[in-house]
């Protein structure tokens, strides 16, 4: 299996305004192979957020490298990045642009990374495509192309972004607890959809939860992230040996605070 993501390394000190350095994420090696699924884990201020950060670039490293299919792309800026990750956040409002459709935020996402405008003939020309990958939800978004996407619910919103970042195969997907702000019955339906994307397009990715089901359930590997550092890395034999019961035990012993539903 060909490595996707390589961090070497990986620092990210912060000053606290008190004179004072703190280190949100210490000298973290990480390989993560093509077709890796891996639920990542952690309590309150683990530093799950500032991993995805570094990699996607909203934070640069103080130290240590980020390497993408073995390119060097550390200096590399956000917006340089984004061709090789996508990213679906908690907050329903982040993924897509809310005065513009659904069919728009969709065509957005198609030219994600090229340089075109959009063009808003292009999207008669793609109305079929989009409704047929709407439909495949199963939460009514088909009827939606031309809503735009402020006034959707949480859960098509959430959809829609998860969409969005798989609609162009990205080398990396990022999730960052993107079924959290929802009911639980939405968010069971739209972590089973994830699943099926990541399945069907054989994604390689990364998923933050406070779900400890949905980490045993979902994925191939696990890694538990504690003060800045991966403290536990699972892998598929490993991961599916584990009981909720074991984790419950292990976050107990580590006082940390972790909801399960
Ligand atoms: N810009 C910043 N300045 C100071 N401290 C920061 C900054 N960003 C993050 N931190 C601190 O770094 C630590 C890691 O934060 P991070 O948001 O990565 O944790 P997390 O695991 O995502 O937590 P949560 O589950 O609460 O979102 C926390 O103690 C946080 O307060």
């Amino acid at each position: 299996m060909s490595t996707v993501l390589e961090l070497k390394n990986a620092t990210k000190r912060i000053d606290n305004g008190l004179n004072e350095t703190k280190v949100i994420l210490d000298h973290v090696n990480l390989s993560i192979a093509q077709g890796e699924f891996v639920t990542v884990l952690g309590g309150n201020g683990a530093g799950k957020s500032t991993l995805f950060n570094s990699i996607a670039g909203t934070l640069s490293l103080s130290e240590g490298e980020l390497f993408v299919n073995d390119q060097n792309i550390t200096h590399f800026s956000e917006e340089k990045r984004a061709k090789y990750f996508s990213r679906v956040f908690q907050d329903p409002k982040m993924g897509t642009a809310p005065r513009m459709t659904v069919a728009e935020n969709l065509l957005l996402a198609m030219y994600r990374g090229q340089s075109r405008g959009l063009r808003l003939r292009k999207i008669n020309e793609q109305r079929d495509f989009f409704t047929k990958i709407c439909s495949e939800i199963g939460n009514g978004l088909e009827k939606h192309l031309d809503t735009p996407t402020g006034n959707l619910s949480g859960g098509q919103r959430q959809a829609l972004s998860l969409l969005m970042a798989t609609l162009t195969k990205p080398e990396l997907l990022l999730l960052d607890e993107h079924t959290a702000a929802l009911d639980p019955k939405t968010s069971k339906q739209l972590m089973r959809l994830t699943d099926q994307q990541i399945q069907e397009a054989d994604l390689t990715c990364l998923m933050i939860t406070h779900r400890m089901e949905d980490a045993l359930r979902y994925g191939n590997r696990l890694i538990v992230l504690q003060k800045g550092k991966i403290i536990k890395d699972l892998n598929k034999a490993e991961k599916e040996k584990l009981t909720l019961q074991d984790l419950l035990l292990f976050f107990e012993e580590e006082r940390e605070e972790i909801a399960i539903d």
